[in-house]
């Protein structure tokens, strides 16, 4: 009866573990919600399946938390932590937005979840950011307080999003009138992929993100400029979340689209659109970038707040 639950609840997938020998996630599995009704039915789900019988559960939900409450922004659940709580005989229950829950893994990543983007060293000081381009854009600071580390959230995947060279012009346009308005996370998710695919090479027909990606990887043309395209304006958009932290501790990519892109990722590309920023060049290029190819950081960040549980034996 030891166990402590994991989960990272997407709108698509819920991820769960338990916390392992090692500490981090152990077990882990991955369902689709479309098969389940209710956050309580997927979870259900695994217990019956896997047999655990946690004592606790710490979460990361794709969506905002107020107080008791989750909603998941991208699925039609809502739910209270003390429902579940009663339900399956938690001890305990906590709840975090999927993103504060990813920026606790940037204290356990091990140098193999990690590869840099760019030369620039990675530095153990200062504040560090994450970002994740998935279904949704993701972003967080894990900032030391001076009491110890603590994760700043909020909505700033949803920031505006804008032109910044004379090629980008008439995209950002098409793309403005087709929806109104640019948001980063209009751009950098894999619903962003599509639109850049389309928006770029006119009159071509739209792909699933899925389909651009393995196309750019054989060398086709329009895709690999949609790719090229979102690296630039993803490293953009990190450099301006650097700024705005100060994060000389680094910027952290995760989210599935970075890791399916990651053999796509060209530095230069990446590192051009992040230190691209007057006059903050010189800040920029000395601020460590890394993409994170451990692919379960929300269970791992998760694992890492689990640790400060208390718990009876
Ligand atoms: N090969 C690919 N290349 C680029 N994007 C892809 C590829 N395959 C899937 N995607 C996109 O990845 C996104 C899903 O990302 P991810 O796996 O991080 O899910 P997620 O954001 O965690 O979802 P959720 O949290 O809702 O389960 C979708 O928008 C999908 O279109």
């Amino acid at each position: 009866m030891s166990d402590i639950l994991l989960a990272d609840i997407g709108g698509t997938n819920s991820r769960f573990a338990v916390v392992g020998p090692d500490g981090r996630p152990d077990r882990f599995e991955e369902l689709r919600n479309d098969n389940f009704g209710s956050m309580a039915e997927v979870l259900a789900h695994y217990l019956d399946t896997t047999g655990i019988k946690p004592q606790a559960m710490v979460g990361g939900f794709a969506g905002p938390i107020l107080n008791d409450s989750v909603k998941l922004t991208n699925r039609g659940w809502d739910f209270r932590m003390s429902e579940l709580k009663q339900r399956f005989g938690f001890q305990a229950v906590k709840a975090m937005n999927d993103f504060e829950a990813a920026a606790w893994s940037l204290l356990r990543l091990a140098p193999d979840d990690i590869q840099p983007i760019g030369s620039v060293s990675p530095k153990a000081e200062g504040a560090r950011v994450i970002l994740g381009p998935g279904t949704g854009l993701g972003a967080a600071a894990l900032i030391d307080a001076g009491g110890g580390p603590v994760v700043v959230t909020g909505e700033g995947g949803n920031i505006s999003f804008g032109p910044a060279h004379d090629d980008e012009e008439a995209i950002f346009a098409r793309i403005r009138q087709k929806l109104g308005f640019v948001s980063a996370e209009w751009m950098l998710s894999g619903r962003g992929l599509e639109r850049l695919y389309v928006a770029i090479n006119v009159g071509i027909e739209p792909k699933p993100a899925r389909e651009i990606t393995p196309l750019a990887k054989r060398g086709d043309e329009p895709a690999r400029k949609a790719v090229a395209m979102f690296v630039r304006l993803l490293g953009r958009y990190a450099g301006d979340l650097a700024l705005l932290f100060k994060a000389t501790g680094g910027v952290y990519i995760t989210g599935g689209v970075a890791r399916r892109i990651a053999p796509l990722l060209d530095a230069a590309t990446f590192r051009s659109g992040f230190e691209t920023h007057p006059p903050y060049e010189k800040f920029l290029a000395g601020v460590p970038t890394t993409l994170i190819t451990y692919d379960q950081p929300g269970l791992l960040g998760c694992a890492v707040v689990a640790g400060t549980l208390a718990l009876k034996n």
